[in-house]
């Protein structure tokens, strides 16, 4: 018998569309059926898992105990959140993808699927070390949260937020079609985002100022909003995190962008798009806007944030 790992799962049922359910389900019997020790908390309310993996966290555990989160971006966002505010930051996450947008999966390169993944576990897992992003307000400064994925100001946060308050979503979401509401939400936000200005500085200290901002995201990796590659260059492993800019182009610059984001990742030379890459990048935008983080927005606010690179243990 292999069977001498043991296994904490922490499951969001509701992720990817009720994904989370049908993940949990299948993994729960597989393991069952493997004789493989496990205890599952089921998270009840948002925010619950960065509770539920502080308390695992703060405790010691052998290295034949493992976290497993189940959900999607925003559950291992409150994961790693839990974890890195912990007693014992370095403890290790594994993770099975049950989200709709699963973004930090695809850069990782991991399996949704839940026998590939507990073979893994089983037979060759490994435990990498790879890079998040932290942030925390300028004013405050001492309280670091974490991001996985990126953190947006305004096009693209406008899309999630626009997306997250529709009754729609529900609607669409109980025929398994909730991620076309982003697709309608994307024309729908083209017209109503405003720009605004936005200064960003590097590590050098040279502030570089966009009047015409209209999507500001710091990211960890290429994609945002469910495999979109903004920055294809992006990786897990770069020790860096980069800000991308892009100003108010056109709605027939926008199409042809957006074309050729997905051709070839060519976008990325237009004079329209800026990245700035460094360990540490500050953003300022005084003017209110929607912020996306990993896929969570917030309300309208100003920022005045400081961005740092970090790094957890991913187990894979
Ligand atoms: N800790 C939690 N426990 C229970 N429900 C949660 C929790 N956190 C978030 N939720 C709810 O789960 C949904 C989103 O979860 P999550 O971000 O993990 O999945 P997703 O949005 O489908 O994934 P992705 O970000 O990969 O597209 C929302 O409906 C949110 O209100």
């Amino acid at each position: 018998m292999h069977k001498k790992i043991k296994l904490h799962l922490l499951v969001n049922l509701v992720a990817g569309n009720n994904h989370g359910k049908i993940t949990y389900a299948k993994f729960a019997k597989l393991l069952k059926d493997s004789q493989i020790s496990f205890r599952a908390q089921i998270s009840q309310y948002p925010g619950e898992i960065i509770k539920l993996a502080k308390k695992y966290a703060n405790n010691n555990h052998s290295e034949d105990e493992i976290l497993v989160i189940i959900g999607g971006d925003g559950s291992f966002n409150q994961a790693l959140n839990g974890v890195k505010k912990s007693l014992h930051p370095n403890t290790p996450l594994a993770y099975l993808p049950a989200g709709s947008g699963n973004d930090f999966a695809r850069a990782a390169k991991l399996t949704t699927d839940p026998q590939k993944f507990l073979n893994r576990l089983l037979n060759n897992r490994k435990i990498e070390k790879v890079d998040c992003g932290s942030y925390s307000s300028q004013k405050e400064n001492v309280i670091k949260h974490y991001f996985v994925n990126n953190y947006g100001i305004g096009f693209d946060a406008n899309v999630v937020h626009q997306s997250n308050n529709q009754k729609m979503k529900k609607i669409l979401n109980k025929i398994h079609l909730g991620n076309l509401i982003y697709g309608l939400n994307v024309i729908n936000v083209l017209q109503k985002q405003d720009t605004f200005t936005a200064t960003v500085t590097g590590a050098d200290g040279i502030a570089h100022i966009f009047h015409d901002a209209y999507l500001v995201t710091t990211t960890n990796h290429p994609y945002f909003g469910g495999g979109v590659p903004i920055l294809p260059k992006a990786n897990l492993h770069s020790h860096v995190l980069d800000t991308v800019i892009v100003e108010k182009p056109s709605l027939r610059k926008f199409v042809f962008l957006f074309a050729k984001m997905l051709k070839d990742g060519s976008h990325v030379t237009d004079s329209h798009f800026h990245y700035i890459e460094g360990k540490e990048i500050r953003v300022n935008v005084k003017k209110p806007e929607y912020t996306q983080i990993d896929g969570e927005d917030t309300d309208k606010m100003a920022h005045s944030i400081q961005f740092m690179i970090d790094n957890f243990y991913l187990i894979r």
